[in-house]
């Protein structure tokens, strides 16, 4: 008790020495280590969206083609090199939420236009908002929109087709597949910037690549190749394709092999995998035995049986 009281007592202390902003704390933890994180407010996302939606410049547009059950989401700020503005995080927000009603989609292209696929934070948008309280905020948008886009029913892939940087190398990681063309490049240079990843990309590369590979991506902010991108498993192939139009048609025919199967088992595999990559291992079992219930004997089952198939 008294412990604590003095460490209490201290951080105070060293917080006010130091001229620290409120909603930032100093502690020291448990290991008799400096901790340094945020404090603040939390804000409803709604709320964020409507500050946000004020940083104005570029567009993400959401098409949805119910024919082939592909929506195509598209990164539109060739100026900036399409960087997020903080209108385009609250597009990239509706247009998920329209997403998560589509229940006849089965898939999602994202892609954007011009030679760069993201060059991350419109840097206009981040400049007007660089205080811990304000990045909280964008976090908690960026957290919220990218982990309902990583967890959609539908299967999503991102078209790298020039540099993905910073934010827009963790936007990438928010899709279950990635594809590169030959001039595909994907950097985690926020390190360079003096931050870390704000949208939730490291949480992301690391369950992608293991610790160590997202550690050394991340340290060492250094921007790799389509060919090793592939080879470190961050890419899932390199288009024949480098010219965008045809790329994306590419794309489009990649995808639509791995959507042969009924929307509602297409939905029910990515619950599945979505599940397992976000929950221990005892309750993924339990959301998978749940599914497949769901699924046993029902008509596309019977039918599927009635037809005595031959997988040869
Ligand atoms: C969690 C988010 C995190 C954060 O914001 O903290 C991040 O995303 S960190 C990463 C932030 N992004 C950058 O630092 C990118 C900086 N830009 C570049 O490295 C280059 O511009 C590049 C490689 C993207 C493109 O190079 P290129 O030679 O093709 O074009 P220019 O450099 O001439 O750029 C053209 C025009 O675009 C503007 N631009 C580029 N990136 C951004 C950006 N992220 N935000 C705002 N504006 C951007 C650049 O300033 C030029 O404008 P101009 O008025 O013509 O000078």
């Amino acid at each position: 008790m008294l412990i604590h009281r003095t460490r209490v007592i201290q951080n105070l202390l060293i917080t006010k020495l130091l001229k620290i902003p409120h909603s930032v704390t100093m502690s020291f933890n448990d290991n008799r280590r400096w901790v340094n994180h945020y404090a603040g407010p939390e804000t409803p996302v709604s709320t964020i969206c409507e500050q946000f939606s004020k940083f104005e410049g570029g567009k993400i547009e959401l098409s949805k083609d119910d024919e082939s059950g592909v929506a195509i989401l598209k990164i539109n700020h060739p100026e900036r090199r399409n960087a997020l503005s903080g209108s385009m995080m609250v597009d990239l927000w509706n247009a998920v939420n329209t997403l998560e009603d589509w229940k006849t989609g089965k898939g999602i292209i994202l892609h954007s236009v011009g030679e760069t696929f993201c060059s991350g934070g419109d840097l206009n948008t981040v400049r007007q908002i660089s205080n811990p309280d304000d990045g909280y905020k964008m976090a908690t948008l960026m957290h919220d929109t990218l982990t309902r886009l990583h967890q959609l029913p539908l299967i999503s892939v991102a078209l790298i087709q020039g540099k993905a940087l910073g934010g827009g190398a963790e936007l990438a990681t928010s899709c279950d597949f990635r594809l590169f063309t030959e001039k595909g490049e994907m950097g985690f240079v926020q390190g360079r910037m003096g931050v870390v990843t704000g949208w939730g990309g490291g949480t992301r590369l690391v369950q992608l690549l293991g610790q160590h590979q997202a550690l050394e991506l991340l340290l060492t902010s250094r921007q790799i190749p389509a060919s090793e991108a592939v080879t470190l498993g961050l890419a899932n192939g390199i288009t024949k394709s480098v010219e965008l139009s045809e790329a994306v048609e590419e794309t489009k025919q990649w995808l639509q092999l791995k959507l042969n199967h009924a929307p509602q088992i297409v939905h029910a595999l990515k619950q599945i995998v979505a599940t397992a990559r976000a929950v221990p291992y005892e309750e993924s079992l339990r959301n998978e035995r749940q599914v497949f219930a769901m699924l046993w004997g029902g008509d596309a089952n019977k039918k599927a049986l009635e037809q005595n198939i031959k997988h040869k």
